[in-house]
């Protein structure tokens, strides 16, 4: 096993407000300063919320690489074990803790939102510096990533169907959504608006009744993958990609935002010999990071941005392109892609 470390920077710190641990792992700033969201989690261990960032903060790098950001990858944790009670008061000194850590980069690591925080909590980060995007708008940001991560993931949904089905509309297609939450709901609408079946499946029974209601399918959890469908979205968490559960899913195409699907790489093939095109979920997932960085550091319009997200459309079909051409996976295409990126940068900084 390789003992090199693929990181910058790791800093693993106890919180002197809260007493929780806090990760920040930033994988590379070759393109820009790492950006990537904070996770407020439970984990087993601490180790696993290490393992966590590690993983999400490389996919942050690619995800920036392919999309075109002049932007790094890094992410935030802070893991909360089985036992201690969230209450907002510790969420809040937590936060604080956090904030103060993100501060001391001075601009070269900026957060988000990712699972269990959401624009408010970008609120108290702020109070410490301006790198986290996402706080609501009367606060300076441009609030939920949700929207225009849906609207990435839709474009790539559409470029993928093109390619599977001969038609990218969607319309009377069966399509499951595994995480009814903030992008799993956008997609939902978005699919159903053009007349596809739409069936979501939750770990949170409660979000059964929103499902029905907005005329949805529902499916349980323990058989959202396998369920019949000609395409399958995994909106909710990442490992759902695996040798026991590549062979039951029953789609053409996988495609959606959870961010480390495969538990690994191989796993692409797997999906490959059985036919199944699956979109690198780092390439469907970028719409919000890259509609947040667009406006709140490039300054677009919103009209310019949302283009920008449009454009993850285009990307997919450049990779499938490649992929047919060369014989191999959309996950190898986008990989070459990221590298060429990092190594011309590379070049171009020891040219300086
Ligand atoms: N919100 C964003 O802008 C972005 C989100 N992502 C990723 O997309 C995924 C979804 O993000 P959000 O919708 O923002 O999160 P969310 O927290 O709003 O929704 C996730 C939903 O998945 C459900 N869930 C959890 N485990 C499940 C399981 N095993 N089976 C079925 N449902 C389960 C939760 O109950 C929740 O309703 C996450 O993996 C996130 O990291 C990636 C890029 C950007
Ligand atoms: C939404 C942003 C902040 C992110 O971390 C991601 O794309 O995973």
């Amino acid at each position: 096993m390789s003992q090199a470390l693929a990181h910058e920077d790791v800093i693993i710190r106890r919180g002197r407000r809260s007493g929780l641990p806090l990760i920040v792992a930033v994988h590379s700033r070759a393109l820009g300063p790492a950006v990537g969201g904070c996770r407020l989690r439970r984990y087993d261990t601490w180790q696993h919320g290490l393992a966590d960032a590690l993983r999400l903060s490389e996919a942050m790098t690619y995800k920036a690489a392919v999309a075109g950001l002049d932007f790094g990858g890094g992410k935030s944790v802070i893991a909360l074990d089985n036992d201690t009670a969230l209450t907002p008061q510790l969420r809040e000194t937590a936060l604080e803790d956090l904030g103060e850590l993100i501060a001391s980069f001075q601009g070269s690591y900026r957060t988000g939102p990712d699972v269990g925080t959401g624009p408010e909590d970008m609120v108290v980060l702020r109070r410490f510096s301006p790198y986290a995007y996402c706080a609501p708008e009367g606060h300076g940001g441009t609030g939920n990533s949700g929207g225009p991560t849906a609207t990435g993931v839709l474009a790539a949904l559409r470029a993928g169907a093109r390619h599977v089905f001969g038609d990218a509309s969607c319309t009377g297609r069966t399509v499951v959504i595994s995480g009814f939450g903030s992008v799993g709901s956008g997609i939902a609408a978005g699919l159903a608006a053009k007349g596809a079946h739409v069936v979501v499946s939750d770990l949170e029974a409660s979000r059964k009744e929103a499902a029905l209601a907005s005329g949805y399918g529902w499916v349980e959890p323990g058989q959202a993958l396998s369920a019949p469908a000609d395409i399958l979205v995994p909106a909710a968490v990442g490992g759902v990609l695996n040798d026991v559960t590549v062979p039951q899913i029953t789609a053409r195409l996988v495609v959606g935002p959870a961010n480390n699907q495969l538990t690994e790489e191989r796993v692409a093939d797997a999906l490959a010999e059985r036919g199944i095109v699956w979109v690198p979920d780092y390439v469907a997932s970028a719409g919000g990071i890259a509609y947040a960085l667009s406006r709140e550091s490039e300054n677009y319009s919103h009209e310019a941005a949302q283009k920008r997200v449009e454009g993850i459309g285009d990307t997919v079909t450049r990779l499938l392109d490649l992929a047919l051409s060369a014989g191999t996976t959309l996950l190898r295409a986008a990989q070459q892609i990221a590298e060429r990126r990092l190594a011309s940068s590379d070049l171009e900084a020891h040219a300086v």
